[in-house]
Order: C-alpha cells, then sequence, then structure tokens
C-alpha cells in the first residue's frame, strides 16, 4: 500500500471514564494501533482530546466542569497528565510525541498559520508522532475551533491528509441517536453530508464528550469539502487503524472516493482569514466568477465597503447576496477611485489595462 497521511481523532469518551481518570486499558488499545499505523509507514497525526476529562478529578470537581475557567483549570492539568500517558506508552514502540496546542488565532493569523503547517512537516519528516490538541487552558470562547472534531477536519485539510479517522464511542452515524432509538439505522457508506443527515444527528453525547455525533457531521462536511474523505467510528485491537484505512473499519466512511484536494492558500481564506470588507459586483462579474472560474475583474465591481489593504480578504456580494469571499490585489482606496474614473466621462481616459480584483486562485465560494 502507498505511504498514506492519516488524521486520527480521538475523543474524551474514548480515552477516559466517567469519574475522569484516563481508562488505561483502552488507551494502550489506541496507542497500539497508532504505532502499527506507523510501523506500516504511514504518517500519523494524532487529534487527543480528553485533556478536561483527564483532569477535572484532580481539581475535586465530581464531573466534567461546566464554567469555562473550570473546563480551562482542568484541561491544564488533564493535557500534561494525557501527554505524559501517551509519551511513556509510545516510548514502548521508540514512538517520540510531539505536543502542539493550538488556538482558532493560530490559523486566523497568516504567518502563524504557514509556521504550524512547516512545524507539522518537519516532524512528520523527522518521524515523529504529531499529538495535537485545542489550547484549552487560554482559548477565548467566542474565539475556539467549536470542539476536536472541527479542529480535526482543519488539520486534515491544512496538511492535506488522505484520510480523517475519527475514533468514538459508538460504530458509526445513525439515521437517529441509537442510544435513545433502538430502531435506528447505521449508514456504511455516505458519499456527503446532506442538510437531512445533519438534522438526524443530536447534540447529545457521552459525559466527557462535547458536541456528539452533529460536531462529527459538522466536522466531516469539512473534511470533505477540504478534500479529506472521513471514517468515523470505533474498533479495538492493535490492527484497528490499518483495516480501517483498507475499508474494514467498523463505521461509517464517508466521500471514500477521490476528492479534489483544495490548496491551503484557498483553505484559509475560506475557513480562517477574517474579513475587512465587501466588494459588490455586477451580475456579469457575478456569473463569470461563480460559473466560469474566471477571476473578478475591476469593471465588474460597483460598489466597495470598509477599509482594507492589497492583500486583506474581503466578502463578496452579488444581485443575491454573498457570493464567496477572497484576497483582493487592491486597497478599498484604489478600488473607489477605479470605480470613479470610471463613472466620470472626462476621467474615464485614464483608465488603463489593470489587474484582477480577485484573482481566481485567492477566491472561494461560500
Ligand atoms: N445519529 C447518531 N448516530 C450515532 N451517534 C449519535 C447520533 N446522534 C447522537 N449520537 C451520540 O453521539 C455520541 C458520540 O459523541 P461524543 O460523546 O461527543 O463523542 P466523542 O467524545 O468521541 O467526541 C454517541 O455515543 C451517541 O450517543
Ligand atoms: N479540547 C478538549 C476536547 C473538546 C472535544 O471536542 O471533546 P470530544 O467531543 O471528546 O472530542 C479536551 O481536550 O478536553
Amino acid at each position: 500500500m502507498r505511504k498514506k497521511r492519516i488524521v486520527v481523532k480521538i475523543g474524551s469518551s474514548s480515552l477516559t471514564n466517567d469519574r475522569g481518570e484516563i481508562d488505561q486499558d483502552r488507551f494502550a488499545d489506541h496507542v497500539h494501533a497508532l504505532a502499527a499505523l506507523k510501523g506500516a509507514n504511514h504518517e500519523v497525526i494524532l487529534v487527543s482530546s480528553g485533556a478536561v476529562a483527564a483532569g477535572f478529578r484532580s481539581l475535586g470537581y465530581p464531573a466534567r466542569p461546566v464554567t469555562v475557567k473550570g473546563r480551562q483549570a482542568a484541561a491544564a492539568v488533564g493535557q500534561s497528565l494525557l501527554v505524559q500517558s501517551y509519551t511513556e506508552k509510545l516510548s514502548e514502540f521508540n514512538i517520540v510525541p510531539a505536543q502542539i496546542l493550538l488556538t482558532r488565532g493560530d490559523f486566523s493569523d497568516r504567518s502563524r498559520y504557514r509556521n504550524a503547517f512547516a512545524t507539522i512537516g518537519e516532524l512528520l519528516d523527522r518521524g515523529l508522532l504529531p499529538i495535537i490538541n485545542e489550547n484549552d487552558t487560554v482559548a477565548v470562547d467566542e474565539l475556539t475551533f467549536g470542539d476536536n472534531d472541527m479542529l480535526s477536519a482543519l488539520v486534515s485539510g491544512f496538511i492535506h491528509a488522505d484520510m480523517l479517522i475519527i475514533l468514538t464511542d459508538i460504530n458509526g452515524l445513525y439515521d437517529s441517536n441509537p442510544r435513545t432509538n433502538p430502531d435506528a439505522k447505521k449508514f456504511d457508506y455516505l458519499e456527503d453530508i446532506t442538510k437531512d443527515l445533519l438534522k438526524s444527528a443530536d447534540e447529545t453525547g457521552s459525559k466527557v464528550g462535547t458536541g456528539g455525533m452533529k460536531s462529527k457531521l459538522l466536522a466531516a462536511k469539512t473534511a470533505v469539502s477540504l478534500g479529506v474523505p472521513v471514517f468515523i467510528g470505533k474498533g479495538t485491537g492493535k490492527d484497528k487503524l490499518l483495516e480501517i484505512i483498507r475499508g474494514n473499519g467498523d463505521g461509517t466512511y464517508i466521500a471514500n472516493g477521490t476528492l479534489d484536494p483544495i490548496n491551503t492558500n484557498r483553505q484559509w481564506i475560506a475557513f480562517h482569514s477574517e474579513t475587512s470588507g465587501k466588494v459588490y459586483v455586477d451580475q456579469g462579474a457575478e456569473e463569470a466568477i461563480l460559473y466560469r472560474g474566471k477571476s473578478l475583474l475591476p469593471a465588474g465591481v460597483f460598489k466597495v465597503k470598509g477599509n482594507f489593504q492589497k492583500g486583506d480578504v474581503v466578502e463578496v456580494y452579488g444581485v443575491n447576496g454573498l457570493l464567496g469571499r477572497g484576497e483582493v490585489t487592491y486597497s478599498s482606496q484604489e478600488l473607489r477611485d477605479l470605480i470613479d474614473k470610471r463613472n466620470d466621462d472626462e476621467k474615464r481616459y485614464m483608465l488603463i489595462p489593470t489587474l484582477e480584483v480577485i484573482h481566481r486562485n485567492r477566491w472561494v465560494k461560500v
């Protein structure tokens, strides 16, 4: 089998028990499977939850804390317990883990985004196992990834993974929550995540997890849109991850065919950038950028809102509302000048053929 790059996400419910302890047997099982996957010469990146779930007991909380400061304090304790356990267990296989704690801000800042990409690449080249979690202790509520399912999807797109494996406490996605509906039917394969499916998944998860199946579906949708096929399910034994990539996993495969990866610049524009203004385009330009794969030219822009600089990301509006976002080649002032000249008969002669406003490689539809 060709060498693959696999992101494995393990949820809190698969690593810890309800009492707030690492479940040593299941933990060892995951580590064996990760080692087997690496041993088969694949590149592996682990997104591990469990910091809050493994830490709350040491702080004297009876259950997973609900306050932000409680969760952040629990994560501070639990994250080090988790990494200590990974380091010890992985050393039996001569694998060195590398902890990476990310916040949403690390992705929205372009240079930090590029740095994170380079660092993960270097760790993989050197044969280490990157272990990623959200930096819960400092993450501000409005500025989080939402949950680790979404973080794992964004990481998979970012490093152009061949597959995202989301390990959880249930063997896949059902048409309703099987814990409350005994007649729920399991999906073995899904082409894509539809709106109806999103409705069928509720947000109830385990006592230690967050988001339930809904967050996994939203994450799977994101991963697929970034060109990465997804598996959601469970398994036991050291070969479980190898079996999953061979197509024999106990769970649901999503978009298992070949998908078009999207380049890192466009991923950043789509999912991480903050917009600094708005550009309004006419119908001809709307059709050109939406359906004919063209760049946006100055002639199609008739209004600009906000103040932005060359290189900033803006929202593009058409006749029917928001069309997408893209990186501009002009400042807002330069664009306003262009529009003024075009609308003024006496100044129109000053217009010279110019660059596109947004190049098609720096543009993403919503
Ligand atoms: N349609 C569904 N199919 C499968 N599981 C579902 C569905 N809707 C809700 N769930 C629940 O989602 C849970 C997994 O979510 P969660 O506890 O957040 O996992 P993790 O800790 O692994 O991230 C399952 O145990 C199940 O109870
Ligand atoms: N970053 C948090 C996990 C958040 C999360 O998404 O948890 P889960 O639903 O168990 O994957 C932690 O380590 O506790």
